[in-house]
């Protein structure tokens, strides 16, 4: 299986365009730094019926997701790009000590760490979240829009055993004319802008199908399907 993921990881890198998921020729891991700016691990200790208890955490930013529905062509909007995290767990499986040094591309290709997510983004500045969900929406898919046109759905904590950010999550609705960039993201960001037909889509929850996206774009699209797209 390993040698398939490998082939089709080097035929994804020859015809990936533009700010499509880079090619990926080294990974490697190591301990948390003490100044990360992402996640910040600490034990909390709590006296329950008479018991001292634990539960060692780790605090990480809180994020805005962005159901995108583009109407003009009736396609849900999606972004790929390769996550540290989701690869680290996919290749050290149940193994809770965390791998340290080089990874062998060639046993566990880069492709195993790419998602498919919802847009979204970290509150990591102080703007109001609509704000932040509107940023996000322009920078990672191309698409100018109205805060107004943000619908605020829910919000939730994403992870609850060792993490639990606040998460909030918004419905948008756009069409072709509110595309003015093609998206992908800022900076060094390198994230691919997919477009699903909607009945592709719901295959995604349906099947169960594997995107790697966390819990977070599965939600979103059961929202999606439940409320605006029921048949
Ligand atoms: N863990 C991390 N380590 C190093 N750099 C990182 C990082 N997370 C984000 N970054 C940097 O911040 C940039 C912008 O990130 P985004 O605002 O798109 O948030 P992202 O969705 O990646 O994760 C963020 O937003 C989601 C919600 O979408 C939160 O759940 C999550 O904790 C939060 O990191 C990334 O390109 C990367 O450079």
């Amino acid at each position: 299986m390993f040698k398939l993921l490998g082939a089709l990881h080097r035929s994804w890198c020859s015809w990936v365009a533009g700010k499509s998921p880079g090619c990926i020729s080294r990974i490697w891991f190591g301990p948390l730094p003490k100044d990360s700016k992402w996640v910040k691990p600490g034990r909390v200790t709590y006296i329950e019926d008479d018991v001292k208890k634990t539960a060692d955490i780790v605090k990480i930013v809180d994020g805005v997701v962005v159901v995108l529905f583009n109407k003009s062509r009736e396609k849900l909007i999606f972004v790929r790009q390769f996550r540290g995290s989701v690869y680290h767990g996919v290749c050290s499986g149940r193994n809770v000590v965390m791998s340290e040094g080089e990874a062998d591309l060639q046993q566990f290709p880069p492709e195993m760490g790419i998602t498919l997510e919802l847009c979204g983004g970290a509150v990591d500045k102080h703007k109001s979240l609509l704000e932040i969900a509107q940023e996000e929406v322009l920078e990672e898919c191309g698409y100018q829009v109205p805060t107004e046109s943000l619908q605020h759905v829910f919000d939730y904590r994403s992870g609850v055993g060792a993490s639990s950010g606040a998460m909030t999550l918004f419905y948008c609705e756009v069409c072709d004319e509110q595309k003015v960039a093609s998206g992908g993201g800022v900076d060094t960001e390198v994230i691919q802008v997919i477009e699903l037909p909607v009945e592709e889509a719901r295959k995604l929850v349906q099947t169960g199908a594997k995107t790697n996206g966390g819990p977070s774009c599965m939600m979103g699209l059961l929202w999606f399907f439940l409320h605006k797209a029921s048949n």
